[in-house]
C-alpha cells in the first residue's frame, strides 16, 4: 500500500489514503490517464498560492478563449446572476461565480472537453453536477462556509473513474456499462477488482494533477459511511445517493432511502427536501450548458414530492406499528416477568411468602434495624395437632385448612407486615417496627379469631385449630443475624408446644427460652 502525500502551502497535510502498490505502478504508466490542458494547470496553480485572487484566476483562463465564454455564461446564467447585469469579462465572471465554483468548473470543463460524447462519462459527470449542486445546498444549511469548495469537491469526485477506465479499460467497461449498479455496489466491486475504490483514485488523480490538499481529501471521503459528527463530510457524503436518487427509475423511493437516512442527524431539520429538489432543479441547466451536456428528464418535483410524502407516511405508519408491536411484546415480556418473580416468591398453597422470600426479607429489614436503630418481632406459628387432622379427615381438607388459615393471617396483618409459610403446617410473620408487647396483641388476636372460626367444615361439622405461637423482638436479645432472631421466635414455639400447645410464648419472657429463668 502507498500512502498519497500532498502539501498545501499554508499548511502541512497528508492525504488520508492508501493505493496498493500495484494500483500506484500502473497510474503512474499508464498513457491514458486524465489529464489536464495547460490553462487548468495553471489555474490550480494559482489556487495553491496562500492568497489566490481573481484576477490571477481571470488572466490564467483568459488563454484559452472557449473555457473564457464558458465562464462568462456561466455566470450570467440565471442561477448565479441574480441581478440583471451581465458580464463580460472574465475577472467579473471570476469574481461572480467564486474561486472555488470557478477552480471546478474549470477542471470540470477541461477533462470534459474530449471525453464529452462517451456515453458512461455523461452518466458519470452528470450524477457529478447534481451531486455537486446537492454538497453546495446542504453545505449553505449545514456549514456555510465550505459551500463553495464542497461545490467544488463534489463534483470532481468521480473522477478516479476516469482514471481506473484509463489504466483497466476491458475491467471497467464490463463494470461500468453496468448501469444498473447502485454506486455503492460499484465501490464494492472496484475494491474486490482493484483493491480500492474510484474515491481513493480519485483523491490520488487530484493530489497528482496539484489540486490543494483539502480538496483531495474531500474526494477521497466521499465514500464511506454517514459521518454525523463532521457536517462537510456529510455533505459530500449525501450528495452522490442524492444525485444516484434523482437520475434512478424510481426517484422518490431512492429519495425517502437518503432522507430516512440523513433523519439520524440532528442539522437534518433545516434541509427541505423540497428546496433542495428545486435548487438541483433550477440550476441543472447552468452547468449542463456549461459543460456541453444534455441535461437528463428528472421527475416533475411536485409529483416527486408528493410521492416522496406518501412514502414517508406509509413509512411512518409502518415503523408505528412495528413499534406498538414491539411495545405490546415488551409489556407482556414485563408481565411475565413479573408473574414469574411473583411466583418465585409465593407459596403455591397458601399465595402467602414462601421461605425464601420470609428469609430474605429478614434479611433485609434485620439489616435496615441494625442501620437506623429500629425493631421487629418475628411470630412463629404451628398449627397444633395437624397430623391427627390429616389423619382423620384426609390430605385434602388439611390443604383447605391451610389455605383458610393463610387468609386468616393475611387478613389479620397490617401493611407493611409480612405473612408467609415457612413450611408444613408453620407459618412465620414479620412484623417491622413492632416490640414484643404488640406482637403479643397479634399473637392473641390470632388465637381468638380461630376459636371463633372454623377452618373447614366437615359436612356440617366445624372444624377448629388451635396454634402454638413462638415470639421473638429484636430487642430482647442479642441477636447477630436474622437466622437467630428466627430461631428464637421457634424456639419460644416448641416451649408451647412441649408445654401444652394452644398458647404464645415471648423470647426472653420468665419461664420461656431466652429468659434468665427459661427452662429451654
Ligand atoms: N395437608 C397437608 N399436610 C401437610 C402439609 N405439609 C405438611 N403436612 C403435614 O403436617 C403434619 C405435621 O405433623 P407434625 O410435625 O407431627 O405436627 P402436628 O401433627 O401438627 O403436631 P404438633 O405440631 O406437635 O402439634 C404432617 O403429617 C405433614 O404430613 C401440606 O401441605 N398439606
Amino acid at each position: 500500500m502507498q500512502a498519497i502525500q500532498e502539501r498545501d502551502n499554508s499548511k502541512e497535510l497528508v492525504l488520508k489514503t492508501e493505493l496498493p502498490s500495484f494500483l500506484v505502478a500502473d497510474l503512474l504508466k499508464c498513457p491514458d490517464l486524465p489529464t489536464l490542458p495547460a490553462v487548468a494547470v495553471n489555474v490550480l496553480k494559482m489556487a495553491r498560492t496562500e492568497h489566490p485572487s481573481v484576477s490571477d484566476y481571470a488572466n490564467a483562463i483568459e488563454r484559452d478563449p472557449a473555457l473564457t465564454m464558458r465562464i462568462i455564461t456561466l455566470a450570467n446564467s440565471a442561477f448565479f446572476s441574480r441581478s440583471h447585469i451581465k458580464v463580460h469579462a472574465c475577472h467579473e465572471a471570476t469574481a461572480r461565480l467564486g474561486l472555488d465554483t470557478t477552480l471546478a468548473v474549470v477542471m470540470s470543463f477541461s477533462l470534459l472537453q474530449n471525453r464529452g460524447i462517451d456515453v458512461h462519462y455523461q452518466r458519470v459527470w452528470m450524477r457529478s453536477i447534481i451531486a455537486s449542486l446537492a454538497a453546495r445546498h446542504l453545505a449553505i444549511h449545514l456549514c456555510p462556509d465550505m459551500a463553495g469548495p464542497l461545490f467544488t469537491a463534489a463534483l470532481l469526485q468521480d473522477i478516479g473513474i476516469m482514471a481506473l477506465r484509463g489504466i483497466y479499460p476491458k475491467e471497467s467497461n464490463d463494470l461500468y456499462a453496468e448501469a444498473v449498479l447502485s454506486h455503492r455496489q460499484l465501490s464494492v466491486s472496484e475494491q474486490r477488482l482493484f483493491g480500492c475504490d474510484h474515491s481513493q483514485v480519485g483523491a490520488w488523480l487530484a493530489a497528482k494533477w496539484g489540486v490543494p490538499a483539502p480538496l483531495a481529501q474531500r474526494i477521497c471521503d466521499s465514500h464511506g459511511d454517514y459521518d454525523i459528527t463532521a457536517p462537510d463530510r456529510l455533505c459530500i457524503q449525501l450528495s452522490g445517493p442524492i444525485a444516484d436518487g434523482l437520475l434512478s427509475s424510481h426517484p422518490a423511493k431512492s429519495l425517502v432511502a437518503v432522507v430516512r437516512e440523513f433523519e439520524t442527524y440532528q442539522g437534518a431539520h433545516v434541509i427541505s427536501l423540497r428546496h433542495l429538489l428545486e435548487n438541483i432543479q433550477e440550476q441543472i441547466p447552468a452547468l449542463t450548458d456549461m459543460l456541453q451536456m444534455t441535461a437528463p428528464p428528472l421527475q416533475d418535483n411536485e409529483s416527486l414530492l408528493a410521492e416522496a410524502q406518501q412514502l414517508l407516511f406509509q413509512q411512518n405508519l409502518q415503523l408505528k406499528a412495528r413499534l406498538d408491536t414491539h411495545q405490546a411484546e415488551i409489556a407482556s415480556l414485563r408481565q411475565r416477568q413479573d408473574e414469574l418473580e411473583e411466583r418465585s416468591r409465593t407459596d403455591m398453597l397458601t399465595g402467602l411468602a414462601n421461605r425464601s422470600w420470609l428469609e430474605d426479607q429478614m434479611h433485609k429489614r434485620f439489616i435496615l434495624c441494625q442501620q437506623q436503630s429500629r425493631t421487629m418481632s418475628a411470630v412463629f406459628i404451628d398449627l397444633d395437632h395437624f397430623k391427627k387432622l390429616n389423619d382423620q379427615y384426609g390430605h385434602q381438607m388439611g390443604d383447605r385448612v391451610l389455605q383458610k388459615f393463610g387468609k386468616t393471617l393475611q387478613a389479620l396483618i397490617r401493611d407493611g407486615d409480612l405473612a408467609g409459610r415457612w413450611g408444613g403446617e408453620e407459618f412465620l410473620v414479620i412484623l417491622p417496627d413492632e416490640d414484643a408487647q404488640a406482637a403479643q396483641v397479634f399473637a392473641k388476636r390470632i388465637a381468638e379469631r380461630l376459636e371463633k372460626t372454623p377452618m373447614a367444615y366437615d359436612g356440617q361439622h366445624p372444624i377448629h385449630v388451635s396454634v402454638s405461637i413462638g415470639i421473638a423482638c429484636l430487642d430482647d436479645g442479642g441477636f447477630g443475624d436474622a437466622g437467630e432472631l428466627i430461631d428464637a421466635a421457634d424456639k419460644s414455639m416448641y416451649f408451647i408446644k412441649r408445654t401444652g400447645r394452644g398458647g404464645i410464648a415471648v423470647y426472653g419472657e420468665r419461664g420461656a427460652p431466652g429468659a434468665t429463668t427459661s427452662i429451654d
